[in-house]
């Protein structure tokens, strides 16, 4: 019903087309087993060593949209994310497997999931055989969906502070620096869809709506422990 709604923006226009699957990949049981605290260490290890190989993945994605990229200013966002990933969350990722007991050799040893294999790939060929927008289009639900998956437990009833060995995970996407990448993404998204053909439109919402039940199925593997 809310799909119709030409005045919404058009970034929420593309979640409305997808609302099931949206709620299904933020409200994972994944994502809940974070905010109480019950989620098993096992899932949750699982879950960060697929996605360092996941962010090896984004990074080439971004190295695409550099690629990709027709103007100066398009350059130059492609390059920045492209930095902070491989200079700043690859490393604090690291740290992070570290802690969990899991070291370098272990993730340079890593075998790629099907969930992580499924993902990447797919948001890696929605930009190779498409535009820079079909490309922004595919990372949205990584980008603008882990920071409501943090937004949305924070609000949670059912959120566990104290004690709870995934409240830091929660922060970290929480904080204002993740909140307003989300935030650019959903600027820029919302300007380049304004002017699309509903044709177009449709086109983009298939993407959209292919790349957030990947994002669900990757929490399922983490929560499986799929391989
Ligand atoms: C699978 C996945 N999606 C999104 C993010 C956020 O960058 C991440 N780290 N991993």
């Amino acid at each position: 019903m809310s799909a119709v709604l030409s005045n919404a923006l058009p970034f929420d226009r593309l979640v409305d087309a997808c609302a099931s699957d949206w709620r299904a990949y933020i409200e994972h049981p994944f994502v809940r087993g974070m905010g109480d605290g019950a989620l098993p260490e096992a899932s949750f290890r699982h879950y960060l060593k697929q996605d360092y190989l996941f962010l090896v993945h984004f990074a080439r994605a971004w190295g695409l949209a550099v690629y990709k990229a027709r103007s100066m200013g398009e350059l130059r966002q492609g390059l920045d994310i492209l930095k902070a990933i491989v200079d700043l969350e690859m490393g604090l990722h690291i740290s992070w497997c570290a802690e969990w007991g899991v070291s370098e050799d272990d993730l340079a040893m890593l075998q790629e999931s099907r969930a992580t294999m499924a993902y990447t790939r797919y948001v890696l060929d929605a930009g190779a055989s498409g535009d820079l927008l079909d490309l922004h289009v595919a990372l949205a639900p990584c980008v603008v969906g882990y920071a409501d998956v943090a937004s949305w437990l924070l609000a949670q009833p059912f959120l566990k502070r104290d004690g709870n060995p995934y409240m830091r995970w929660i922060d970290m996407y929480a904080d204002a620096e993740f909140q307003q990448a989300a935030q650019a993404e959903r600027d820029w998204l919302n300007a380049r869809l304004a002017g699309v053909t509903p044709e177009r439109f449709a086109q983009l919402s298939r993407i959209f709506r292919d790349a957030t039940r990947l994002e669900a199925d990757f929490w399922q593997m983490g929560l499986t422990l799929a391989d």
